[in-house]
């Protein structure tokens, strides 16, 4: 179309978003690693590593708790997850790959939504 007016969402609408997107992550085949907070005592190393620990069922509670102003701040704690995976998992490992196809699937999700 020669004009394309900006369709700004209401909070209600980008809040809508985040529970289908996080739906989606959870229901994911690739999702097992990021469902539940990684139990560092049982990994050695991750709490000294990683410094902000997240994952799904944490996002969901926020975002359930009405922690989340918007999309953006949904989309900071999800890329989050992947950040830490990257941060703490090599690239060729079960949980690495992983997180990288689970990383290119919200990518795609939520740039297809937002169009
Ligand atoms: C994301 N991530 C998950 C684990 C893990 O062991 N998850 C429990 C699977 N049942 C270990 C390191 C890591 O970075």
């Amino acid at each position: 179309p020669i004009y394309c007016a900006k369709k700004t969402k209401t909070h209600k609408d980008e809040l809508g978003i985040c529970r289908v997107l996080l739906a989606e992550l959870e229901a994911h085949q690739d999702a097992w690693p990021f469902l539940t907070p990684v139990n560092h005592r049982a990994v050695p190393g991750y709490r000294k590593v990683i410094k902000k620990p997240m994952d799904f069922s944490t996002i969901k509670e926020k975002l359930t708790s009405n922690q989340y102003l918007n999309l953006e701040t949904f989309i900071i704690d999800v890329n989050l997850v992947f950040d830490n995976c990257e941060r703490f998992n090599e690239d060729d490992s079960e949980i690495g790959r992983a997180g990288h196809r689970m990383r290119r699937f919200f990518d795609k999700r939520w740039t297809e939504l937002l169009q």
